[in-house]
């Protein structure tokens, strides 16, 4: 038998006062979104599992976790990522919808596995996409809203980091030689930074990419050496000269391919000082109308786990006792003031937990 409490690997209970914090930090950021234009969609957990991530251009399909409905028969899967849905919402029932859309949303995500360093399965994402547009302009206004929300739910210190996804690709498709590396050979040795195995392949002209990683400014003068897409470097460099406001230190990863599964000409990811994973993620990507018709957007979801852990959305409110037979009315006037009112239900109810017992017609602060 199962002792009793325990639950599947990578799944956990939120206790106070974190679940109230997870649900602080969500309504924060997402009232950041709203105030912004983006409105609130709320897709379901589970979906058919043929239709998840098949609204997104290039999307691998990622692991998930599937069963076989009952009712139906037909396989179902839990989602592991809300970008997709959105997505699907935006080329079927939103479809008339003026563009640019801007849509938010806010769930929990499964993924079959976690990984050595982040075992949690179940994650809490919290996002806004913009449909529609993916200019470097839609961009900047993007990153803006994420680094407002974030700033709205106190993470400190932020930091950008910029990837070009489908830049690897696309030199190869355009003919910047690559020796004996096939395509997936050459990634893979980008991945790994391995500059010595692409002189041996004879694909050194890619060498340039791998030192280009670092802050953006000083990254952006090495990739102008390569023969970049007509317009890519001047886009990327738009984004970075639009973010020098924020006063974000932002670095450049042009091949960093990692968890961007789907994202096209950019990329980012989001760090706060001090929190041991990337917080966010997002880029633009291409989503699919029913008919096959492309359209571009961009957005980004936020992971807020690791800000629960780090003890942020929590709020201190006192907590006041009231003794068995406090009139309604008293508690009624302490709540309307701020307070947290605990009342007793038995005579040998005590004031645990409290931070102040009411007296005399007074909130005294409890030792
Ligand atoms: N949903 C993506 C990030 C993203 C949002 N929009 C575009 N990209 C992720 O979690 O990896």
């Amino acid at each position: 038998m199962l002792p009793p409490g325990l639950l599947p690997e990578g799944l956990r209970d939120r206790l106070p006062p974190a679940a109230e914090a997870q649900a602080t930090l969500t309504a924060t950021m997402m009232a950041v979104f709203a105030a912004h234009g983006h409105e609130r969609v709320s897709p379901p957990l589970v979906e058919y599992e043929e239709s998840l991530g098949s609204r997104l251009a290039s999307a691998q399909r990622r692991e998930l976790l599937r069963f076989t409905d009952p009712v139906s028969q037909h396989t179902l899967a839990l989602r592991s990522d809300i970008t997709g849905q959105v997505g699907r919402i935006a080329v079927t029932r939103m479809a008339a919808a003026p563009r640019p859309l801007r849509l938010s949303y806010a769930g929990p995500v499964l993924r079959v596995r976690g990984s050595q360093l982040a075992p949690e399965r179940q994650s809490q994402q919290i996002g806004a996409e913009l449909i529609g547009l993916d200019s470097p302009a839609a961009a900047r206004a993007m990153l803006a809203l994420a680094v407002e929300a974030l700033l709205a739910a106190g993470v400190p210190d932020l930091s950008i980091d910029l990837t070009l996804p489908t830049l690897v690709a696309d030199l190869h498709a355009a003919g910047l030689p690559a020796g004996t590396a096939d395509l997936p050979t050459l990634q893979a040795l980008l991945d790994g930074k391995d500059a010595a195995s692409l002189r041996a392949h004879g694909a050194s002209a890619y060498e340039p990419l791998i030192a280009a990683a670092g802050p953006a400014d000083a990254a952006l003068a090495r990739l102008a050496a390569l023969p970049l897409p007509a317009g890519r470097l001047d886009a990327v460099a738009a984004v970075v000269a639009a973010l020098a406001p924020l006063d974000i230190s932002v670095t450049l990863d042009p091949t960093e391919r990692h968890g961007f599964e789907y994202q096209s000409w950019l990329g980012f990811s989001l760090f706060g000082a001090g929190l041991p994973f990337e917080i966010g993620r997002g880029g633009s990507y291409t989503l699919l109308h029913p008919d096959g018709t492309p359209e571009a957007a961009l957005g980004f979801s936020l992971y807020i786990d690791s800000l629960v852990e780090a003890g942020l959305g929590t709020t201190e409110r006192p907590r006041v006792f009231l003794a068995l037979g406090t009139p309604q009315a008293e508690g009624e006037a302490l709540r309307a003031q701020g307070f947290i009112t605990v009342a007793a239900l038995c005579e040998a109810c005590t004031p645990q937990g409290c931070t102040h017992i009411y007296e005399a017609g007074h909130a005294r602060p409890l030792a």
